[in-house]
């Protein structure tokens, strides 16, 4: 007989629901700043311009609206002496990328715009206070289409500012049928080709780099002279690799990239920091392309020292979990050596530093001497510090450890003005400036607030630590803790109990950190707890606890997730038959697994593209290795990976299953594909248990798309609403 007492007011109705959720979605989310040049006053005094762009979900309009503030702010090359905005926000549109030249003077941007139909890429290069150029990349089809992703794209302007570099698609060959020929008779440069080549490649399959990369296939490096308006397509990078991230050498001699490797097919780089991939240099003069890092590790975001002679990058193992624990490592261009600033961390250091797991750097991270290098990674498995590397001798020192709790993000420094935004699951994304300290100053740090955002008064949040019980310890790795956030609303009637709502994440190799989350806010606002477990196998807690995960998924992951509510529930807080989970891809995967593991306990389920059918994933397209390492880790690879223990934990506990199940999926899911949802719900059907699914048309794997996130978010909390009979 469960306990009688009074159950926390829920907000119930639809429409009041999606108003609270249209007024939290006002709050924008910052996506870039700039620094630009120093200016000197006619009365002496310097400032510099800070210029930001942010995004924000329009409902009205069904987009994510861009745009820019800019700000003005006057320093004393130590500290802000006054800053403030300098006009209102302005919307960005049609712009792909954009990027101002080193002295400030120019501007060049990526235009998208659809001409009669068509969607056309024009570059402009802007000079003070007009457009200098304006070039019809489309028609002079030089290359195929620009990138503007993280993964591969880039705009660089040369130290001189004479050229500009950027990554588009390869030109791929006009084609015909072997009945048609002739027709391509009129195309200049096809008749210069080797004819036979083209005939019957009309169906040709390109391969592309999977999930949110979907059509690309073949970067190549562009370089456009202004002065000339010539692009020169780069030759001399090996065919069997694609390049991206680049940057100009010192003196423009050539250009610095990474390149991915194309074997043993393109692996799906989204979420998978794991893929073989180095740093490269191709000079411009010779052609000649050289490895500059190591044949056998992963690389991102190389970034140049300010005095140009050295490199910094992250590096991780390939074929391992898909996200794992970096190394920092630094190539110095004269003495062509390579150093590890900061190594893997096995294990929490006495100091409480677990290692780096930043998945990119910020656009510049270096301090002006060139000397220390400024990154933001979650230092402990929930706060996101701002940290300082001192190169040379791989010590790592906070800058926010003073400051409130919460989630820094560095967007960016130049001369030792660093832009940050600070946020935390009780408030949103706010944007500061402050000056680098020197260096053993790093507690002075002061900051100065540009936007400022107010905590939200109905909303506490605590992160809660775990050690798991004897039994459940993992032998390979003993020892091993793990945590979680627990949302409150901070109004509660006495004696009432509050719903609980259970979000452990996907991956699984990822970490949900303090900061600013849209639908928790919203649920935590209607009346909901909310628990976001970062089980065993998240990032942030040093390699050994990422590495005990693959070989016990479906086990270690769901009893810690388990482990996590049943601590929680005791806090006596809590309604123990009102508790719900959600979980999004590996995060639905544990959803499913929990609701056949523990059928009774949970009330109500919502999976988002969960990942039911592991069996079915050995082939998907970005999933391959990461999968097979993770899930058969265990056992020899692939000719006997069809055991019986295997298959229990593959195909997610349906038999058992009672929860009512809200399925969600994106038809362009290149990373789990829908087919295992549908098969799913088809399973639920069959055995009578509630179960609904919604179709999302063209969205991909994070359901991002601003009205399937809005549906997918006021349907899963009236099915919770509805099956928790609130
Ligand atoms: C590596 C990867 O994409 N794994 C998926 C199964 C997954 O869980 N993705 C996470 C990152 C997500 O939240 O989408």
């Amino acid at each position: 007989m469960p306990c009688p007492h009074v159950v926390c007011k829920v907000l119930r109705e639809a429409a009041e629901i999606a108003q609270l959720y249209r007024d939290q979605c006002r709050f924008p989310a910052l996506c870039r700043a700039d620094v630009g040049p120093v200016i000197t006053s006619r009365y002496g005094g310097q400032y510099c311009n800070v210029y930001t762009e942010w995004t924000q979900r329009d409902l009205e309009r069904n987009e994510n609206v861009k745009f820019c503030r800019q700000y003005i702010v006057f320093h004393d090359d130590k500290s802000v002496v006054y800053s403030g905005p300098s006009g209102n926000c302005t919307e960005i549109k049609g712009e792909l990328l954009s990027v101002d030249s080193p002295s400030g003077d120019m501007k060049a941007v990526l235009r998208e715009s659809t001409i009669k139909g068509e969607d056309k890429q024009f570059l402009e290069i802007w000079h003070k206070n007009r457009k200098l150029k304006c070039l019809n990349l489309t028609t002079l089809s030089k290359h195929g289409k620009v990138y503007e992703d993280d993964q591969f794209g880039c705009m660089v302007w040369s130290h001189s500012e004479t050229h500009l570099l950027y990554v588009a698609e390869k030109k791929r060959p006009k084609t015909e049928s072997y009945f048609q020929t002739g027709l391509l008779a009129d195309e200049e440069e096809t008749i210069k080709t080797d004819k036979k080549e083209e005939t019957g490649q009309q169906f040709e399959y390109y391969e592309d780099w999977g999930e949110a990369l979907v059509n690309k296939s073949s970067p190549v490096l562009c370089v456009l002279d202004i002065e000339g308006s010539n692009i020169t397509v780069l030759e001399g990078i090996p065919a069997n690799i694609s390049p991206g991230q680049a940057f100009w050498a010192p003196n423009d001699t050539g250009l610095v990239f990474v390149g991915w490797w194309h074997e043993p097919f393109r692996l799906g780089l989204k979420y998978c920091a794991n893929r073989r991939s180095s740093l490269f240099y191709v000079d411009l003069a010779s052609g000649k392309c050289e490895q500059l890092s190591s044949n056998s590790s992963a690389v991102c975001s190389p970034r140049l020292s300010p005095d140009l002679c050295r490199i910094v990058y992250m590096e991780c193992g390939v074929f391992g979990p898909h996200q794992q624990c970096n190394r920092l490592c630094m190539y110095d261009w004269y003495t062509k050596q390579t150093s590890v600033v900061v190594d893997v961390v096995q294990r929490a250091r006495e100091d409480g530093f677990t290692g780096i797991y930043s998945s990119m750097l910020s656009p510049r991270c270096w301090s002006a001497d060139s000397q220390r290098v400024l990154m933001s990674f979650s230092v402990t498995p929930i706060l996101q510090d701002l940290l300082v590397v001192d190169t040379s001798t791989g010590e790592v020192t906070s800058l926010t450890s003073q400051s409130e709790e919460g989630s820094w993000n560095l967007l960016n420094i130049h001369r030792d003005l660093m832009v940050v935004s600070c946020s935390s699951p009780n408030c949103p994304p706010d944007l500061r400036v402050g000056f680098l300290p020197e260096k053993g100053s790093e507690s002075k740090m002061s900051w100065v607030t540009l936007e400022e955002t107010q905590p939200q008064a109905d909303i506490s949040w605590q992160t809660l630590n775990f050690s798991p019980p004897p039994e459940e310890d993992n032998s390979q790795y003993p020892g091993l803790d793990f945590n979680a956030i627990l949302l409150k609303p901070k109004e509660m009637t006495a004696g009432s109990k509050l719903p609980l709502i259970v979000m452990p994440h996907g991956g699984p190799h990822s970490v949900l950190v303090s900061e600013w989350f849209l639908s928790t806010a919203v649920l935590c606002k209607m009346g909901f707890s909310v628990l976001l477990v970062n089980y065993r196998g998240s990032l942030g807690f040093g390699q050994d606890n990422i590495l005990s995960l693959p070989g016990n998924i479906g086990t270690q992951d769901v009893k810690d997730v388990q482990l996590a509510v049943d601590s929680v529930l005791k806090q006596g807080d809590f309604d123990k038959q009102k508790i719900a989970v959600v979980g999004g891809s590996h995060g639905g995967f544990l959803a499913c697994h929990l609701i056949g593991q523990y059928p009774e306990f949970y009330k109500a389920c919502v999976a988002r593209n969960p990942v039911t059918n592991l069996a079915s994933m050995i082939g998907t397209d970005a999933v391959l290795m990461h999968y097979l390492f993770i899930y058969l880790f265990m056992y020899s690879f692939i000719f006997n990976f069809l055991t019986a223990q295997l298959v229990t934990h593959m195909v997610v506990f349906v038999p058992q299953v009672k929860t009512p199940v809200l399925l969600m999926l994106g038809e362009d899911d290149k990373r789990v594909p829908s087919k295992q949802g549908i098969e799913y719900y088809r399973a639920l059907k069959a055995l009578q248990v509630p179960v609904r699914l919604l179709w999302y048309p063209g969205n991909n794997h994070s359901l991002s798309k601003v009205d399937a996130e809005s549906d997918g978010f006021m349907n899963t909390a009236l099915w919770i609403i509805q099956h928790l009979s609130l």
